[in-house]
């Protein structure tokens, strides 16, 4: 059984649902949590999964790419519109912007700086599950 521990970060996100039928096609944001929980067979020799900064080391600069910014379908009208006015926007090809599909995003590019990451914390943990928080009530992960 692994050892598992998380690092939460906050973000003020946007994002329009292009597809959803009813008031989440609209332009609208979230203050987002991101659970970003990562696990190791073995703790390190200060009995750690690893120090929370590494981390945030890790996938703090990505996560902050979402702050502040709108996240949209390349396939929304409005897609070219936003992309010309803003510099912080967050493209996703030919999808809706779902909090499903932002948790993918995370865990897709912490798997990938624990594979390319030269410090030896990379080689011993992996990530397990990104939880992303869209309200006070409703959440969606992707795991590995
Ligand atoms: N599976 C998903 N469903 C919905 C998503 C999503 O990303 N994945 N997103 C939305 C909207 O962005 C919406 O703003 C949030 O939905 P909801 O939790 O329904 O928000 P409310 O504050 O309106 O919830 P109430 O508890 O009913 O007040 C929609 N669905």
């Amino acid at each position: 059984m692994p050892y598992r521990i998380c690092k939460v970060f906050s973000v003020e996100n946007g994002h329009i649902l292009s597809k959803h039928p009813g008031k989440c096609r609209f332009p609208h944001g979230h203050s987002r949590r991101i659970e970003v929980v990562v696990e190791a067979d073995e703790l390190d020799a200060n009995d750690m999964v690893c120090d929370f900064k590494q981390v945030s080391a890790l996938i703090g600069g990505f996560i902050e790419t979402f702050d502040h910014a709108m996240c949209l379908n390349t396939a929304d009208a409005h897609y070219p519109l936003y992309r010309a006015a803003y510099e912080r926007v967050v493209a996703f090809e030919n999808q809706d912007p779902t909090s499903e599909l932002m948790a993918r995003r995370v865990f897709e590019k912490m798997k990938a700086e624990l594979e390319t990451s030269p410090e030896a914390v990379a080689r011993r943990v992996r990530v397990r599950r990104i939880r992303m928080h869209e309200t006070a009530t409703s959440w969606a992960e992707y795991e590995g």
